[in-house]
């Protein structure tokens, strides 16, 4: 399920927050692209200087050409026009091209890592956000960080430069004036901050927006089928226009609010142009300037005035993706809780499993389990049954350290989880489950998946022990057929089959069945289970399995209740002595049907 898509109105960070992400960020992506930076910065040095050579040129069109009125001045005049517009142009192209450069290396090396920070997380994680709400983070943080260290770095940089150069000829033509102009700066400043504020309480809540886009949307494709069959099309499409008005309102606001930036700036300019003509008629009416100097001036300062808006539009800008830069580094900080981060390997215990009064709740909820202690021998085969809910699932999380107990502790070969690595949990337990996920590849490389050292004849070997060798003469390609996104291309027995060969390559201490023959017909089941018996024979093996016939193959039945371990024996014996085991097994065994 998505999670609501009605975005909370949250403040947005701090002015000195935003400056502190902004460095931070710099400080990451400008030091290993120095030398692109340095090239950078020359383009930019280059567009301002030329930008500024093109406003004085006006003075010398002015005074050389129509004042003098020097006909034999105006190719050379001409000349030098067309230099300085070439130079410039020049200059805003190449600095164009590396914006872009700097722009897309900055943001795949970000959207790498909030993927593989995104991938370090616990389970628990993903329970609770969408996969494509969290794709959608993916490529919205690092893009941010594109526009963020490009924004700073070369776009306000380049403006900002050019202003200053404009600037310049403006003091050279009119100090007075120039000082006049300059009470803009601060009325500049505040509409700029205004603006920035506002821009950075609307940005948090677009990813939240963007998210539940991605998440509604491909909700409903992934489920295709039960909404057509339960004619869920209307609702469906409903949520998503839903989703898509709102981010789009979301939008549209942070459009406005950019697009005010301009026209406020015109009019202060407006305000500043109607006073310099008051000014000019005057000076050159009482003092005799020549035109050439206040067209120079007046040059300038209009050339003077795109990049300056583009300055604070550009911030504007910056404020959003400052806010996506922020929230990327909080998920980079927040702590990874990985249940098991010690030190011990498990690659040399026996398998034996301990359960030692273990309790485990889902945040506040009451406890999936609770006090639940017991012990498998290595090699032992056990069904973990009970009825919805009972707990099964949680268990086996446990076992394969996907979560930590709450209380009380799972120990594997005498090894407490909480003290074994992670990668030596991860390769000595192998779990075959209902949903068998596989890759869009061939049948051999979803195998070779379970281990990447096996020989091709030791992933046939695995194939074969599957029972897969009856699949592949139904298929064209044999073991080379390509499966499709997630096994789309297979039936849901033979996805099952090929998940469980990829199991058997793995070559674990412990086998965990989660429902995982339940798309098989009996005979194959029947089959699998032989296979299962006589290949791990040295591996402990759960199941956990709402099928009676799974138990011809089980040394003992652990059954949970509740959260609760009720019966922990052979199935005769519990038949024989434990009163309620008969009725909740049945009761248990009714939900597979
Ligand atoms: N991610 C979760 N967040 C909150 N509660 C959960 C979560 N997963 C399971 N639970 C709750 O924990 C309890 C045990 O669930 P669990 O999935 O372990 O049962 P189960 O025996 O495997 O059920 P089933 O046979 O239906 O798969 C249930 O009350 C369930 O609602």
């Amino acid at each position: 399920m998505a999670k609501s898509t009605k975005p909370k109105k949250p403040a947005g960070p701090s002015g000195q927050e935003t400056i502190a992400i902004a460095r931070k960020i710099l400080g990451e992506a400008l030091p290993p692209r120095w030398k692109l930076y340095v090239f950078s910065l020359f383009c930019m040095v280059g567009v301002a200087v030329f930008t500024a050579g093109l406003a004085y040129s006006t003075r010398l069109i002015v005074n050389e050409v129509f004042v003098a009125n020097d006909a034999s001045a105006a190719i050379g005049v001409a000349l030098l026009v067309v230099g300085v517009t070439l130079g410039k142009s020049t200059f805003d192209y190449l600095n164009s091209v590396i914006s872009v450069m700097f722009m897309r290396s900055v943001s795949a090396n970000y959207q790498k890592r909030v993927f593989r920070s995104i991938m370090a997380k616990d389970v628990r994680h993903f329970g609770d956000q969408h996969a494509a709400n969290q794709m959608a983070q993916v490529r919205l943080f690092g893009e941010a960080c594109g526009t963020t260290v490009i924004g700073i770095s070369n776009k306000l940089l380049t403006n900002m430069l050019t202003v200053i150069a404009l600037v310049i000829v403006m003091i050279i033509q009119d100090p007075l004036m120039t000082l006049a102009t300059a009470f803009l700066f601060p009325l500049i400043f505040l509409l700029v901050s205004t603006l920035s504020r506002r821009i950075r309480e609307a940005a948090n809540a677009e990813t939240e927006l963007t998210g539940a886009f991605f998440a509604i949307g491909a909700e409903a494709f992934q489920g295709i089928k039960t909404v057509k069959s339960y004619q869920l099309e209307e609702k469906s499409i409903n949520r998503f226009e839903e989703a898509v008005d709102m981010l789009q309102e979301r939008l549209l606001g942070f459009a406005r609010i950019t697009a005010a930036t301009l026209p406020l700036m015109e009019i202060l300019g407006g305000i500043v142009l109607g006073l310099f003509v008051v000014y000019a008629a005057w000076q050159t009416i009482t003092q005799g300037q020549t035109p050439g100097e206040f067209t120079a001036f007046i040059t300038a300062f209009l050339m003077a005035y795109q990049p300056a808006e583009r300055v604070s539009k550009s911030w504007v800008e910056l404020q959003k993706s400052l806010v996506h830069v922020g929230r990327m580094y909080k998920l980079f900080e927040a702590p990874i809780i990985q249940p098991s981060s010690g030190t011990q390997s498990l690659s040399a215990v026996s398998p034996s499993i301990r359960f030692d009064d273990v309790s485990f709740r889902y945040g506040e909820d009451s406890a999936a389990l609770a006090n639940v202690s017991f012990d498998i021998s290595a090699g032992e085969r056990v069904a973990v049954v009970g009825r919805s809910g009972a707990g099964k699932s949680t268990l086996i999380d446990l076992v394969l350290g996907f979560y930590a107990p709450t209380n009380g502790h799972v120990l594997i070969g005498g090894v407490d989880l909480s003290e074994a690595t992670e990668e030596s949990v991860r390769r000595s337990i192998s779990l075959i489950s209902q949903d068998v996920f596989l890759f869009d590849g061939t049948i051999r490389e979803n195998i070779r998946d379970g281990n990447p050292d096996a020989t091709d004849e030791q992933i046939e070997e695995a194939a074969r022990r599957a029972q897969l060798e009856s699949v592949f003469t139904a298929l064209p390609d044999g073991i080379e057929t390509k499966v499709g996104p997630n096994g789309a291309n297979l039936s849901g027995g033979q996805k099952q089959r090929v998940g469980i060969a990829r199991a058997l390559a793995k070559n674990a201490l412990i086998y965990v069945f989660d429902e995982a023959t339940s798309a098989l017909d009996v005979e194959n089941e029947r089959l699998i289970m032989q296979t299962v018996v006589q290949e791990l024979k040295g591996s402990t093996v759960l199941f956990v399995t709402h099928r009676p016939s799974t138990l011809n193959y089980v040394d003992r039945v652990l059954m949970l209740d509740g959260g609760r371990l009720v019966a922990f024996d052979d199935h005769d014996t519990l038949e024989r002595e434990n009163d309620h085991y008969q009725t909740l097994f049945d009761l248990a065994m009714k939900e597979e049907e």
